[in-house]
């Protein structure tokens, strides 16, 4: 017989942003059911990140040179990295287990869910009416319209993670941060690897920013392709892969060959299975429709994350906080976006706020100010000098968005990310006080930098010359 629960909040996805309003909800008290797929992957950032430092580590035994260590290159036991990598994540998953959650005071029921009105959901037998839901379902990989791609069955981001013998030569079709990522991943490791990508790399980004990446990339042997077409696929024998590009009109296509292709194109909300339409919940451009308050076109129901587009962990946890608000202290939960970036490449590239080819097109007078790692102590300790801080700032002193290309960048964002969301000056960011030597440093002294010419100022001098008459 059906079950029946009339909860106060239900989250749909227990994934980056449900976790946080279901867990979120239960601290206050708050009667909360989360319904996730029974068969939940998931965990696949953590696990790309624990690769991703397994090739650090590779890098850095072939680095050792530079600090007069005995250079050498790696023994990889690919095997052995990726039974590594699943220790990593197998560690973080019990903290998300039902019985876990059910501690905290979260009902869940590991389910399909599927809208059968505007105000019910069917999770397996259970009827569930609650007050308020919150779609979180994420997103999946986008399969391109790639000729041939059906038949060969290609990798992706997720399922590259299966891999347990490394590829001879990855050939990676996409030009984002996951393509890049991956990419440099796999190089380290030990793989040829070729970058085939429709337009530039990381197109949201400042083309000047991305370079500093795309240069170590070349550097460590990773071919790009920016701007070309892949028009075919197909399997060539059963170890390899051929691919054909095509880089302009009329032009005669490229062969490629590889031992395996993965495409990082993009992903698409998961949406299918919910029964939108039962719900009067409206998609626009492919994602769920939200407001500024992150409502969908149906009141009661909420979205976050994935689904509606935010396809970060940071920007999940983010509207998750605010959709708390909201559904808790009936706080109004703008959703102004202030979210930082990151391309987790090495150099990496960490933004937030606009690029300046972004703000030129709202302000008509920008100032634009760098500082080069090769400046910093610390970078030049750790001999990380490649990259830069760049500041995009308005006519009026305002501070409009922040690149970091280079060592720590994802770290160092952080402050910047306050500072525009809390309207900071940069008389403010130039006061504040990292510790030396940090690449902190390089953030602060590209403030500083807007100072610098007030300093040459007749009146400015002046007036610092009057104030020494006072004794
Ligand atoms: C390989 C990979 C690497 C990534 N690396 C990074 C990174 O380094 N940094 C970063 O910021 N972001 C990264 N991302 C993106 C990040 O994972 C997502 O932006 C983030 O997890 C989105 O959170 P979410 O809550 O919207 O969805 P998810 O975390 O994907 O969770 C969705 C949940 O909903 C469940 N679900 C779906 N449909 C239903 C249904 N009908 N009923 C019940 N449950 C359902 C799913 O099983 C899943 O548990 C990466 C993504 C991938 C795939
Ligand atoms: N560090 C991070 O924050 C991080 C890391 C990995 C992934 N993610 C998130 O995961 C999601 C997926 O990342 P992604 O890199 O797969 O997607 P993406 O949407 O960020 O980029 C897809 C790229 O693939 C290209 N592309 C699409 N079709 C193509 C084709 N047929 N041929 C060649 N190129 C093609 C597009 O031009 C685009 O540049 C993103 O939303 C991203 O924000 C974040």
């Amino acid at each position: 017989m059906a079950k029946a629960l009339t909860p106060d909040i239900c989250v749909i996805g227990g994934g980056t942003g449900g976790l946080a309003v279901a867990m979120g909800a239960a601290a206050y008290g708050v009667d909360v059911v989360l319904v996730d797929r029974p068969a939940a992957g998931g965990r696949a950032c953590l696990a790309h990140a624990a690769l991703n430092a397994a090739a650090r580590q590779a890098q850095a035994i072939r680095d050792a040179a530079r600090f007069g260590l005995a250079e050498s290159d790696p023994e990889i036991d690919f095997k052995a990295v990726m039974s590594g990598v699943r220790d990593v994540v197998a560690g973080a998953t019990p903290a998300f287990s039902t019985e876990r959650l059910a501690t905290l005071g979260v009902t869940v029921i590991r389910e399909e869910a599927r809208f059968t009105g505007r105000r019910r959901l069917l999770a397996g037998d259970t009827e569930i009416r609650a007050r308020r839901y919150v779609l979180a379902t994420g997103s999946s990989a986008v399969v391109p319209e790639i000729p041939g791609l059906d038949e060969i069955g290609g990798l992706n981001a997720d399922t590259v993670l299966d891999l347990d013998r490394r590829p001879a030569h990855l050939i990676i079709v996409g030009g984002d941060a996951s393509a890049l990522e991956l990419a440099q991943t796999f190089r380290r490791l030990g793989s040829q690897v070729t970058v085939l990508a429709e337009g530039s790399l990381v197109p949201r980004e400042d083309p000047e920013m991305v370079a500093v990446l795309t240069r170590r990339l070349s550097a460590e042997g990773v071919t790009i392709r920016e701007g070309v077409n892949v028009t075919a696929v197909e399997r060539r024998g059963k170890t390899s892969v051929r691919v054909l590009v095509a880089t302009g009109e009329g032009a005669e296509p490229d062969e490629i060959d590889g031992s395996h292709l993965m495409t990082a194109a993009g992903r698409t909300p998961d949406v299918a299975a919910l029964d939108l339409k039962k719900a009067r919940v409206a998609l626009r451009d492919g994602v769920v429709d939200v407001s500024a308050m992150l409502r969908t076109t149906n009141r009661r129901i909420y979205a976050i994350g994935g689904v509606a587009g935010a396809d970060t962990v940071q920007a999940a946890r983010h509207q998750a906080g605010l959709v708390l608000k909201a559904l808790l202290f009936r706080l109004p939960a703008k959703d102004r976006a202030i979210v930082p970036r990151l391309v987790g490449a090495d150099p990496e590239l960490a933004s937030v706020g606009l690029t300046e080819a972004e703000a030129a097109r709202r302000h008509r007078r920008l100032t634009i100010l760098r500082w080069p790692y090769a400046e910093n102590d610390r970078a030049r300790a750790e001999r990380k000098t490649d990259g830069h801080v760049k500041l995009v700032v308005a006519r009026d002193g305002e501070l409009l968005g922040v690149s970091i290309a280079g060592a720590n960048a994802s770290e160092m964002i952080g402050i910047w990310a306050l500072a525009l969301a809390k309207r900071l000056g940069l008389n403010e960011m130039a006061a504040s006080i990292p510790p030396y030597p940090t690449t902190a440093e390089i953030g602060k002294d590209a403030a500083i930098a807007y100072f610098a010419g007030r300093a040459r100022r007749a009146p400015v001098r002046s007036m610092v010359r009057l104030l020494r008459m006072f004794g």
